[in-house]
């Protein structure tokens, strides 16, 4: 049995990537797809944000010089790319998905309407959320918080990078050793920077748990579904 029935999973961009430069592995995203569909099948239901890093990031690189909010905009379009190709991919392996846009491009994708898509998580399909909260100046995280609460998520899965939150960044200080769980308050004292503040003090308020995760660790998505001692819970 799961431990959730419904979840918001926030898959990282920037994974995407794979051992590319840029852009969609495709190794990579098969397999994150399958990891998705394995925990649909144990009757769990899958809302997916996923982020835009690596096609475009707003606030680094290109965009130096660039409005901020043009540089954001341009990020959340790369956010509905990876939306479109992530639901093919789960079309090509037999799942059924649905894009829901925060911004209009009514002739790609269907724009977010919330019942509609609580009427598709009830029906089984898979709901992917894409072009972030539809604002500049947020993140995806910001947005998997968002749509976490809206849908009445139980929890809200961040698939990263690194396999937890930790003392310090551990890319930076690998002596940084790992939580199994911190609560929200002790994270935002501490200044831990996995998920940004905007979504965390969201998640709090509404006390929606985070649980963060490796997106390479293969099955760990399941073992976090199944309630097992995966990643780190960041509690209330
Ligand atoms: N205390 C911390 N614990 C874990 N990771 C941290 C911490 N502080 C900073 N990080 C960094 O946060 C990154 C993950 O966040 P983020 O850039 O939002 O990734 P993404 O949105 O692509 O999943 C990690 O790669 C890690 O280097
Ligand atoms: O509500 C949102 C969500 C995303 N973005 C922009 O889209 C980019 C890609 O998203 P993110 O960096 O969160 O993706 P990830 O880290 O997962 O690759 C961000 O840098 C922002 O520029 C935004 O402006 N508003």
């Amino acid at each position: 049995m799961p431990a959730y029935k419904r979840i918001l999973l926030k898959l990282s961009g920037e994974a995407l990537m794979g051992d590319d430069a840029y852009g969609i592995n495709r190794a990579t995203i098969v397999r994150m797809v399958r990891e998705v569909q394995e925990v649909t099948k144990l009757g769990c239901e899958v809302a997916v944000v996923i982020g835009g890093g690596n096609i475009f990031r707003g606030v680094a690189g290109g965009s130096v010089g660039m409005d901020r909010a043009t540089a954001d905009y341009m990020g959340m379009l790369a956010t509905v790319m990876n939306s479109l190709a992530l639901a093919d991919t789960m079309r090509q392996e037999g799942m059924t998905a649905r894009v829901m846009s925060a911004i209009a491009i009514d002739q790609v994708v269907e724009p977010y309407v919330r019942p509609k898509a609580l009427q598709y998580l009830e029906e089984g399909k898979v709901v992917v959320f894409a072009a972030g909260t539809g604002n500049p100046f947020f993140t995806t995280d910001t947005a998997a918080a968002l749509r976490g609460a809206e849908i009445g998520a139980e929890v809200v899965l961040k698939a990263t990078k690194v396999d937890g939150v930790y003392t310090a960044d551990p890319k930076k200080d690998p002596t940084a050793t790992r939580y199994s769980k911190i609560s929200f308050d002790e994270a935002i004292s501490r200044n831990l920077q996995v998920l940004d503040a905007t979504a965390f003090a969201l998640c709090r308020d509404q006390k929606l748990p985070i649980k963060v995760f490796s997106i390479f660790k293969e099955g760990a998505l399941k073992r976090v579904v199944m309630g097992e001692d995966e990643g780190t819970l960041v509690h209330v």
